[in-house]
């Protein structure tokens, strides 16, 4: 498990994160939803050690990211972040064999070359391999990142927005991948989802974040309800069922009896922490 015990943040003058405590289950894909600067990626990104640590403490499996090396923790996570610059005369399959680096650190092997051809396939790379990466498309460079993340095979993946760029098939194929990577081989992924109905579909657990805190967190099923979406995005939603799983709906302008929406009603807000 990732246990995250008075973790605060700031940047500047700006409290970014208010001690936050919470603890991410193993074995289960995670969504970290809530609005535009809640404090998602700034927490990712403090998981991720891509932001040293200003207070509070996070443990990984037990390592202690204060105290692990770096070497030890590429072993245990692996981390697609939101802005990814990297240098464009790479080629695709360049790019995904960094994931396998941890590994060999510098001599790959056939396990190593395995795991990369594993991974251009599952992400439908395999035909732009030699391509380099200012010669494809967003949402292929996207892909790219992807692969290169889920070939380092680690327990955990930590994810920042992982369906921007990606259209509709390649978004439900991706989040149907994690599924499996985490029902079928037990490993555990933390993703940061805009789009609730993503982590309505396919999310095991939902953390919610606003304002640089947790609000709510839970079963998906508990956390994806009218009065916790309205109040986490100001915004009145409709929580239907699709396949057995919860479906938000919002973009009606009247409710049921034509009366418009001003907000969501004082009854429909949860008490949340
Ligand atoms: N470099 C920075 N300097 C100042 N403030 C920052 C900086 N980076 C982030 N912030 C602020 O920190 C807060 C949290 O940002 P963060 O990116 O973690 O939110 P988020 O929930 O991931 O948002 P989004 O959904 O828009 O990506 C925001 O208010 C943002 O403006």
């Amino acid at each position: 498990m990732i246990r995250i015990t008075g973790v605060s943040h700031r940047i500047g003058s700006a409290a970014i994160l208010h001690d936050i405590d919470l603890t991410l289950p193993r074995g289960k894909l995670i969504a970290l939803i809530g609005p535009n600067g809640a404090g998602k990626s700034t927490l990712l990104r403090l998981v991720a050690r891509l932001e040293p640590l200003q207070q509070g403490r996070i443990e990984v499996d037990g390592l202690d990211l204060a105290a692990t090396p770096t070497e030890r923790l590429a072993l245990a996570m692996a981390v697609m972040g939101q802005q990814t610059h990297i240098a464009s005369r790479l080629r695709v399959a360049e790019l995904v064999g960094f994931g396998r680096w941890p590994h060999h650190r510098g001599r790959p092997g056939a396990a190593d070359r395995a795991a990369v051809e594993a991974a251009l396939e599952a992400f439908g790379l395999a035909p732009l391999r030699h391509r380099f990466l200012d010669e494809i498309s967003g949402g292929q460079a996207q892909r790219a990142h992807l692969a290169m993340t889920f070939a380092q095979g680690t327990d955990w993946l930590l994810l920042d927005e992982p369906l921007n760029n990606l259209d509709m098939a390649h978004s439900r194929a991706l989040m149907a991948r994690l599924a499996d990577l985490v029902r079928g081989s037990g490993r555990s992924v933390v993703t940061v989802v805009h789009e609730v109905n993503y982590a309505a579909a396919w999310a095991d657990h939902v953390v919610a974040m606003k304002n640089g805190r947790v609000v709510a967190q839970g079963p998906a099923e508990a956390v994806l309800t009218e009065p916790v979406l309205s109040a986490l995005y100001d915004t009145p939603v409709e929580v239907a069922r699709h396949d057995d799983r919860p479906l938000v709906l919002h973009h009606h302008w009247h409710d049921q009896l034509g009366t418009p929406f001003p907000e969501a009603p004082d009854a429909a807000r949860p008490t949340v922490h």
